[in-house]
């Protein structure tokens, strides 16, 4: 998931987009191993919603809110987009901002520490831009407030002075577009989620689809992918398209360095097994999220704070980064009590479901 703005900040996908980071949100420092990933990603990003795979729904109706707005002339509602990392939230930015022909400004919830900061943002916005806000549900609670108003009546109103003497003066802003993306869709107040005009709900890609992005990007790379290496690496991507096209980085370079260059079969079955992807697509955070609830807790339910301690990550990344594909894959459910395994869990891990296990889920 994006962890800040810098997320973005690619001197390529600059160019490409035309994006500018805010000034005030210099993106935090990462390592040269995770930038040339990001660019590496960035350069698979499609730039039009017509190069867009799959979320056929979302895609309609988002590209009916984009031609209405175009043929009025005016800027469309404020969109917002959910669902679990790596489906494509960041990528329909950018692709509203290219399809209305409008610059993005680029920036996260939790780069913003301030009221003043989001003040800053929005009063330096131009007429029709485009304001992408990446984890939105993270933003501070006076900065949630003062967009509300920025969102609905195109103002900011700007606090002079201290406590009882203090006093608002109203700034109008020119019209823009807010595109709020989130993987918690259920955390952002009610308010905050009204005042978008049209939300779009990112869902796991079929296996079919996959391919499709799979097979774009093995182009972009200049490189041809065999039709079944396509589907084998597909179908162990947990319904993501940023997995799939790591994994395909990763074949590629299995391919280069111990095989005859060709990315076919042999090729994705032997890297997926040196990167220790297993039949299900399922990685390392994945498999300790499973045996810690079938050994350690022997089943369930256990709390999300104590599964996540147990494997040594924060609960936000166990709740919307392993569970949504476990829970969809039918190895782990939730209930009020807490996370329990399924018996497909146990069999995925090779152990025995134990057998009042069936009560759980009668
Ligand atoms: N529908 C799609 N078609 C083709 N490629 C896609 C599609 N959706 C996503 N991708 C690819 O997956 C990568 C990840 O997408 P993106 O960064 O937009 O996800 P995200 O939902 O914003 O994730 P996060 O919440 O982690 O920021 C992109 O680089 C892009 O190449």
């Amino acid at each position: 998931m994006a962890d800040h703005v810098g997320e973005l900040d690619e001197p390529d996908e600059l160019d490409a987009y035309g994006i500018e980071l805010t000034p005030a949100l210099t993106p935090a420092r990462t390592s040269g191993a995770d930038e040339l990933e990001r660019a590496a990603e960035a350069a698979l990003r499609p730039r039009r919603l017509d190069e867009f795979v799959g979320q056929r729904v979302v895609r309609d109706q988002l590209s009916l809110v984009l031609d209405a707005a175009l043929g009025r002339g005016a800027p469309p509602d404020h969109v917002l987009l959910s669902g679990p990392p790596g489906l494509g939230k960041t990528t329909l930015a950018m692709i509203i901002a290219a399809e209305l022909g409008a610059s993005l400004r680029v920036t996260s919830g939790p780069a913003i520490q301030h009221a003043g900061d989001l003040a800053a943002v929005l009063s330096s916005l131009e007429e029709g831009e485009v304001l992408f806000i990446d984890e939105i549900h993270r933003l501070a609670r006076p900065a949630e407030e003062l967009l509300y108003v920025a969102m609905e009546d195109f103002r900011v109103d700007v606090i002079v002075g201290k406590g009882a003497g203090a006093s608002a003066i109203p700034l109008s802003l020119p019209r823009f577009t807010v595109v709020g993306a989130t993987t918690r869709a259920g955390l952002l107040p009610a308010p905050l989620r009204d005042r978008f005009g049209f939300t779009g709900h990112l869902d796991f890609y079929s296996a079919a689809e996959l391919e499709r992005v799979l097979t774009r990007s093995a182009g972009l790379l200049g490189t041809e992918l065999a039709g079944d290496a396509a589907s084998e690496i597909a179908s162990r991507s947990r319904g993501t398209p940023r997995i799939a096209n790591r994994l395909l980085r990763r074949v590629r370079d299995w391919a280069q360095v111990r095989g005859d260059g060709q990315l076919d079969l042999r090729a994705a079955r032997a890297a997926l097994q040196v990167y220790e992807v297993d039949d299900l697509g399922l990685d390392r955070l994945d498999r300790a999220v499973l045996t810690a609830l079938c050994v350690r807790f022997a089943g369930g339910p256990v709390g999300l704070t104590t599964l996540a301690v147990t494997v040594g990550e924060e609960p936000e990344t166990v709740e919307t980064v392993a569970e949504p594909y476990l829970v969809r894959e039918g190895l782990v459910g939730r209930t009020p009590r807490g996370r329990v395994a399924t018996p497909a869990a146990w069999r995925h891990l090779g152990l025995t479901p134990p057998v009042d296990g069936a009560v759980l889920f009668s």
